[in-house]
């Protein structure tokens, strides 16, 4: 639990023809965008800090703790993808277990936390519905819950809310900012939307070129955007 700062230190990765180097720091408890056109890497470098893919080069370390064989599972790293990994077999309340034991066999005291968080997010009363009977805000809702119980140091977004209208999106990326104040959590997103950089992530990762950037002031960088951007953002 608490912030962690993430480097990338001398990070290369070879996917097919494609290449993308990472030389850079994200600073503990920091809530950064990951911008760049399509194709430019930006899911590459999540992968990389959830495990999902091993560098050529390179070391990924948290605190400076060297996490790059670490599997996946063993990363204190959440992850959160478009289709909210929600298993419609289980209810509510399971699906959110689910972040503190994968088998779900919770102590009491864990069942009454998974309550406290989904009452945290709005959920009271539907602890018991499965994914199918919650409109998509809730079902978000649910993940964000999961993630929210987990409190790992580290929250990975890879266009997460991208799918939902402008209201429900500026709804769950307000509830994302509660939740990371209250883990501490240093936060990736990727979005190919500037306004979810600017309202949430003062610091931005523009990728590009084949290169992840050191993370800079969004606004500036939306603002007066470098070539290969401008021509992006249109
Ligand atoms: N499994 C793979 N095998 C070979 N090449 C891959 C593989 N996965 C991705 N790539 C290539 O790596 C590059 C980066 O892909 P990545 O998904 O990281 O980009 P992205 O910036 O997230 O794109 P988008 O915004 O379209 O989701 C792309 O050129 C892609 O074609």
């Amino acid at each position: 639990m608490g912030a962690a700062l993430l480097e990338f230190d001398g990070i290369r990765v070879a996917r097919g023809r494609f290449t993308l180097s990472a030389d850079l720091g994200v600073p503990p408890g920091s809530r950064v965008a990951v911008i760049g056109p399509s194709g430019s890497g930006k899911s590459t470098l999540l992968s990389l800090v959830g495990g999902f893919l091993a560098p050529d080069q390179g070391r990924i370390r948290l605190d400076g703790q060297d996490i790059t064989d670490l599997p996946p599972g063993r990363r204190p790293v959440s992850m959160l993808f478009q289709d909210q990994n929600l298993f419609p077999h289980l209810t509510v309340a399971q699906n959110t277990g689910l972040g503190l034991r994968p088998d779900l066999r919770l102590s009491n005291l864990e069942r009454v936390r998974v309550m406290q968080v989904l009452a945290e997010v709005g959920l009271e009363g539907m602890e018991d519905r499965r994914p199918a009977a919650l409109s998509g805000g809730q079902q978000g809702r649910v993940a964000l819950a999961r993630v929210l119980l987990r409190a790992r140091p580290v929250l990975l977004l890879d266009e997460a809310f991208s799918a939902l209208g402008p209201a429900l999106k500026a709804e769950m990326l307000a509830l994302l900012g509660r939740i990371a104040d209250q883990t501490g959590a240093t936060v990736l997103m990727v979005t190919h939307d500037p306004d979810d950089a600017r309202s949430f992530a003062p610091e931005t990762i523009l990728v590009d070129g084949g290169i992840a950037h050191p993370p800079v002031p969004t606004g500036p960088l939306l603002d007066n955007p470098p070539p290969g951007l401008r021509a992006y953002l249109g």
